[in-house]
């Protein structure tokens, strides 16, 4: 059902039930107001006064969100009292703080949104705000909140409800707003419309959303968010959720909003935030900017080769090395190569009140097995320190037994003479006290030493580094591997850097070997850390939502690091098997998912691109199903403007006529942005076209971005490299607007 522009009715700022700013409020009282539904009337008259209602209803808004934030500011601004509870006061500082900050945000987009029901209207908006008894009509509800937080169940609806499926919903209307203006509303009627065909939620918002030029930066959806995307960013925390989708069909976006959603919703989640894993740091700056804008901070970005704090790879593997050094058998490889690089079980002996207290080599064998299955050195001490107290508990019985037996009547006549002397009773021998023996063998200097003799610290850089470098040593611990693909991961003795693919196998043996880590760079800067520096410089950070973009690229040995990144298994995978291209990568996500999350996992699929017009994904699709596509492409909303079209040139004249191209570009896409994308092999020739409107990139270096045309330079060269058809769809598939390729002219013989 097409939306339409506009709409005749007041905005009723009253709304009955609770469906405010926090989720989880189980009840809604029923509203008491009178609806006023934005009909879609289309005359110009009725498009001014719904403008004028709602720019009403804007101020309303903005001096309520001043007024809480001056009332926030004072309460930062005043001194601490002098009965005041320390701790408490800071909690209270901090929520004030994040409020502020909120409000302050708010600034821009406030309110985008709005339904009318039987009962009257519910409004959203980016942050919740409550209202005093004066701000509201007479008559209106002052429980109820002014404006709900998009996140809020009682916002569910704006997403959700559709023609087909009113909800009770009679009518949705997008309100756009710049600064603190209105500039348009889309109205659309659900109740006794006919259900149409398509199934997108506000249409006419949508599309107009999706037309805007690109900026380099990826904005937030919040407004305009569909119903099967919404499903997604609030299904339940619990397990893995993957998300399967073609390019454009929004899982980026949708994967981030899940952040948001998350962080607002489960504050277990936001005390040990959420890491997002990209595929290029390109990729999370342009991204960078979506959970700022949604007041989400406790988020940390990385790419793969960034998972490991104080490892930068610089080096790039051969696609077969990387293939190798991707596979799941490093598990086993590597922990050979720690068992052999630790050293062996010795006995263990420590010394309480005099008495030598020692652990067999069998028995320290025992516990070293425990200890490197839990977390290494940590729990080795704890351990050591349990069977060394209880042997020495019992050796100290067994001497507390004996003399007790042996001196029992000499201690009675010693103590009958002490309490004449003295006039006191004197203290019998004391028991055994296990607290005050355990004590003693925490204290004892020669545990710690025992516990680092037997457990040092091994840096996993110089193992791997041995073991990559000494043939025997891996020919012993990797059986796995052909003699071939040993040859094709051994690593010069000379070399000090590190590529993405050893990220991966440094970070396993690093788990394996228990290495606490290199602070990463944050870390070091003074002040007070926030959570994500805090995060990431540490390599153990357990968080408590893990969100992964293009996750079809990564490796098993990837998926390891992954999952030990985040214990409970609360993850968000989005990717698509269609534009695997990575060595390593999976086309299957059971076989990527399955060894790390057994079955706790599930998986959805979006099914529309937003992005791509629909000719440009005709013939992507065309593309990718001549090579052979196990999941079908998305169907496109956009009918596109442009169709796809294709010139031959010579080779010599690719560059010349690539720039051609870009100028006409320019002009048609001023203040957009533009992509050539060819084979690496082409790259150095394209490379002076480079510009702050113009990318020049491979198929890999453009995933995951879009721009509103995109130039292919030499496809046939994209398809001839390795998984080149599903880099050819990448390629194809990133432009909101144009796709123009250039092909190679055979050469002719003269
Ligand atoms: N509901 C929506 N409202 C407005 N824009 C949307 C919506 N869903 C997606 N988009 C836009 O569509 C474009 C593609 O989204 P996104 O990058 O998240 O897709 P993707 O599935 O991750 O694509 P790819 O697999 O190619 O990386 C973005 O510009 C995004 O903002």
């Amino acid at each position: 059902m097409p939306a339409t522009e506009s709409g005749p009715t007041k905005p009723s700022p009253a709304t009955k039930p609770d469906r405010a700013t926090k989720p989880d409020r189980a009840t809604e009282p029923e509203r008491a107001t009178q609806p006023s539904p934005a009909r879609p009337t289309g005359s110009t008259a009725d498009h001014r006064r719904a403008l004028e209602a709602e720019q009403h209803y804007l101020d309303l808004l903005h001096r309520v969100r001043e007024r809480e934030l001056t009332a926030a500011e004072a309460d930062l601004d005043r001194p601490d009292q002098p009965d005041e509870d320390g701790l408490s006061r800071q909690a209270h500082r901090d929520a004030v703080s994040a409020r502020r900050a909120e409000l302050r945000r708010a600034e821009q987009g406030l309110y985008f949104g709005r339904i009318d029901d039987a009962h009257g209207s519910r409004h959203l908006g980016r942050v919740g705000l409550r209202g005093e008894p004066d701000d509201f009509p007479p008559g209106h509800d002052h429980d109820d909140p002014l404006l709900i937080d998009w996140r809020a169940p009682a916002a569910r609806a704006f997403y959700t409800a559709t023609a087909r499926n009113a909800q009770g919903v009679l009518s949705r209307r997008h309100i756009r707003t710049q600064g603190r203006q209105v500039t348009g509303v889309d109205d659309e009627a659900l109740s006794g419309a006919a259900a149409g065909d398509t199934a997108l939620v506000g249409e006419a918002a949508l599309l107009r959303a999706l037309e805007q030029r690109r900026t380099g930066a990826m904005g937030d959806i919040v407004a305009t968010l569909q119903a099967e995307q919404d499903a997604i960013v609030r299904a339940p925390r619990e397990g893995g959720l993957v998300v399967q989708g073609g390019p454009g069909t929004g899982k980026t976006a949708v994967a981030l909003h899940r952040a948001a959603y998350l962080l607002f919703a489960h504050p277990r989640i936001a005390e040990r935030g959420v890491l997002i894993v990209g595929p290029s740091q390109r990729f999370l700056d342009y991204i960078g900017q979506v959970l700022p804008a949604l007041g989400e901070t406790q988020v940390v970005g990385l790419t793969l080769a960034g998972l490991l704090p104080g490892v930068v790879p610089t080096l790039t593997d051969s696609d077969a090395g990387a293939e190798i050094k991707g596979r799941a058998v490093w598990a086993a490889i590597l922990r050979r190569a720690a068992d052999e690089l630790l050293p062996a079980a010795v006995p263990v002996q420590v010394s309480v009140a005099g008495e030598n207290v020692s652990l067999s080599a069998g028995r320290v064998a025992q516990l070293l097995r425990q200890a490197d299955a839990a977390d290494g050195p940590a729990t080795l001490r704890r351990l050591l320190v349990t069977d060394l107290t209880r042997l020495a508990v019992a050796q100290a019985q067994q001497q507390f037994d004996d003399v007790e037996r042996g001196f029992e009547d000499i201690l009675a006549t010693v103590d009958r003479s002490l309490a004449k002397e003295t006039g006191e009773q004197h203290t019998p021998l004391r028991a055994v006290d296990p607290a005050e023996i355990r004590q003693q063998v925490v204290a004892d200097p020669a545990l710690d030493a025992t516990v680092e003799r037997l457990r040092p610290a091994i840096d996993p850089r110089s193992a791997l580094h041995r073991l990559l470098t000494e043939s025997a040593f891996l020919a012993r611990t990797a059986p796995e591997l052909t003699a071939a693909e040993r040859t094709a991961v051994a690593r010069d003795a000379h070399e000090t850097d590190w590529s993405t693919a050893d990220t991966a196998l440094l970070d396993e043996l690093a788990a394996v070997l228990h290495w606490p880590g290199v602070p990463a760079e944050s870390a070091l800067r003074q002040g007070e850390p926030t959570l994500a520096e805090r995060a990431t410089a540490d390599r153990g950070w357990a968080y408590g939502h893990v969100i992964v973009d293009e996750a079809q690229e990564l490796s098993d040995l990837q998926w390891r690091a992954i999952a030990r990144r985040c214990p409970t298994g609360s993850m968000t995978m989005v990717g698509d098997v269609n534009q695997v291209e990575a060595p390593g990568g999976h086309s299957d996500w059971s076989a990527a998912l399955t060894p790390v999350l057994g079955e706790r996992w599930s998986r959805t699929d979006l099914t529309v691109c937003y992005r791509t017009p629909q000719q440009v994904m005709s013939v992507a699709a065309e593309a990718l199903s001549a090579a052979g596509a196990t999941v079908a492409p998305p169907r496109s909303v956009r009918p596109g403007r442009v169709a796809p079209w294709q010139q031959r040139v010579p080779a010599a004249n690719l560059a010349r006529t690539a720039a051609e191209v870009l100028e006409r570009w320019g002009a048609d896409y001023a203040g957009g942005q533009l992509a050539v994308i060819a084979a690496e092999s082409r790259l150095p020739a394209l490379a002076p076209l480079q510009s702050a409107q113009v990318s020049v990139l491979t198929p890999q270096q453009s995933k995951g971005l879009e721009f509103d045309a995109v130039l292919l330079v030499d496809p046939d060269a994209i398809a001839d490299g390795r998984r080149g058809a599903n880099a050819l769809y990448v390629a194809m598939t990133r432009c909101t607007q144009e796709l123009g390729t250039l092909h190679v002219e055979p050469a002719t013989d003269r």
